[in-house]
């Protein structure tokens, strides 16, 4: 293990000779997440995505749930991915037929074993769940599909007839057993010996599938492949069912850049995989969740951004750097600023302030800071204008009016009057929303393939109808530079429009 002060080279050489499979049920148990309907072409969407990222195996739905599972399953399947695909199916042979009718390459047949759930949801004697768990896996196999089964609720099933069932599946046929923890209740050691032992006393390829309750499903799943598990079961951003799944990110991370493990991942696409499936489930992750969030890797203290700029090392992981996950590292201003992040951030974009100019722009970037803004790079460009006596904010774009148009019999169509380099100009736009058409007539005032939008966000800052209205854009020029800029206005058109000159001006100054 990297990166610990009790390094073994001998733990490090076993994992390094074990490739940890990894079985995505994003589309499975993430979509069981309260609330959330992954819309069909998203899903196909996301299943290529998976694929291209390197997951071996998906499991696309539980194709009995309702015809528009079993139709995305199906034609899932019919892609021809890398990835086996996967339906999930009860104890029951219509289940399995819907999956079989999906033409899937990997049923997943369950059933409740612990006795809390075998009593109370399927009310059937060990003896009877172990038989039809039995005629399950042989109903799988006569249709020449793999199988892999899953004794529901494993963690608080009876540790005997754990085993006993297991057996049984296997000789029925099984190809991997997965070991549900389905409400989250083991800690890193129980299930560190329950995988051990489970080996021991049955001897079959083991799959894991943690539920995040208490916070430790990646944790658990991780000691599950320290004690011997084969395949680890994760969620795009921990998605799913309560409190989430495993989230297969911070596995992935965990299990090789500290563990030594190997996997199939492609890791440089877990950050546009984790922002694709954040869009498209409507489940917004934090900026601090790991190796994908948007704070992941960045830094406004100004003795970690002093420290970074000289060495990543000194406060990243360095055994995971932003590139490895398709990240970037981030200095951002605030009141926390120190000098070297502020000479960087202005160095990047060709301006060079004297010891005393510096000084003035921390002064006013703390102030800002201190009224509880970020300060954005077109913030930041706005200060040191003033600061250098350079191309003043008088110079730039000055917004004169807007008014929209919209409404459900009209095209939504904006007018945008603004003054650039003392010439007024007009422009007027149509959209498929008022601020896509107001976006539009501001990009036009500067010529429409000048800059390109690569960014945009809004957010609702307090509750209510009459929230404010939060806009970010990023904005980059011809030559790949970008700039970020915010606004905040009870009108999100006129948020929209002023976050947009703002990022417009600060490009401008720095052509
Ligand atoms: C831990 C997990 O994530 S398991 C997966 C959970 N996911 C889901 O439930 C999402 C999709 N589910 C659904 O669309 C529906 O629940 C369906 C279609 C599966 C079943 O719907 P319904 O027939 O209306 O039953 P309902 O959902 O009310 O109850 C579940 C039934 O499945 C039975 N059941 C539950 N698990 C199993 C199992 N592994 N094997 C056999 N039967 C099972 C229950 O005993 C109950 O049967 P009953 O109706 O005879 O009492
Ligand atoms: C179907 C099973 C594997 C499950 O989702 C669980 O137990 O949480």
């Amino acid at each position: 293990m990297r990166g610990v002060v009790f390094y073994d080279p001998e733990q490090e050489k076993q994992n390094s000779n074990r490739t940890i499979t990894i079985f995505d049920t994003t589309l499975r148990d993430g979509e069981q997440t309260p609330g959330v309907t992954i819309p069909f072409d998203k899903k196909i969407e996301i299943a290529s995505q998976l694929d291209k990222l390197g997951v071996d195996a998906i499991e696309a739905g539980f194709p009995i749930s309702s015809p528009g599972d079993k139709e995305s399953v199906k034609r899932i399947a019919e892609l021809g991915l890398h990835a086996d695909v996967c339906g999930l199916a009860r104890s029951v042979t219509k289940d399995i037929d819907a999956c079989i009718d999906c033409d899937v390459d990997m049923i997943h047949v369950f059933i409740p074993t612990s006795d809390v759930q075998r009593e109370y949801t399927i009310k059937k004697t060990r003896e009877e769940a172990l038989n039809t768990a039995v005629e399950m896996v042989e109903y799988i196999k006569s249709h020449g599909f793999k199988c892999m089964f899953s004794p529901m609720d494993a963690t608080r099933t009876n540790f005997d007839y754990l085993v006993e069932i297991i057996k049984a599946a296997k000789a029925a046929g099984c190809d991997i057993v997965n070991i549900p923890d389905t409400v989250g209740v083991m800690v890193p050691s129980s299930m560190y010996e329950l995988i051990y032992n489970l080996k021991k006393n049955a001897d079959m390829k083991y799959d894991i599938h943690c539920h995040n309750d208490f916070g430790l499903a990646n944790a658990n799943s991780i000691t599950a492949a320290e004690a011997g598990a084969d395949q680890v079961q994760v969620t795009v951003n921990g998605i799913g069912e309560r409190a989430g799944n495993a989230s297969l990110a911070e596995v992935v991370m965990a299990l090789t850049s500290i563990y030594g493990f190997k996997t199939n991942i492609k890791t440089e696409y877990l950050t546009e995989t984790s922002k694709m499936v954040e869009k498209y489930s409507g489940i917004k992750m934090p900026p601090m969740i790991p190796i994908c969030g948007d704070n992941a890797f960045s830094h406004e203290s100004g003795i970690h951004s002093q420290g970074v700029l000289a060495k990543s090392e000194t406060f990243e992981p360095g055994i995971m750097t932003p590139e490895m996950v398709g990240q970037k590292r981030r200095i951002i201003l605030g009141k926390h600023a120190g000098r070297h992040a502020v000479l960087q951030n202005l160095e990047a974009v060709g301006i060079h302030p004297t010891e005393d100019q510096l000084n003035e722009i921390l002064a006013k970037i703390k102030e800002i800071g201190d009224r509880g803004k970020t300060v954005t790079d077109a913030d930041l460009y706005v200060v040191a204008s003033v600061v250098l006596g350079k191309k003043g904010i008088d110079e730039a774009i000055k917004l004169k009016e807007v008014s929209v148009m919209t409404g459900n019999i009209v095209t939504p169509t904006a007018v945008i009057r603004a003054e650039s380099n003392g010439k007024e100009i007009i422009s007027a736009q149509t959209g498929v929303g008022p601020v896509d058409a107001a976006l539009r007539a501001a990009e036009e005032i500067v010529g429409d393939t000048k800059y390109k939008i690569e960014e945009f966000s809004i957010e609702a800052i307090s509750g209510g109808s009459d929230s404010l209205a939060r806009v970010t854009i990023v904005l980059a020029n011809e030559r790949g530079k970008s700039v970020t800029a915010k606004s905040a206005n009870a009108d999100i058109v006129m948020a929209s429009v002023e976050a947009l000159i703002n990022a417009m001006n600060a490009l401008s100054g720095m052509d």
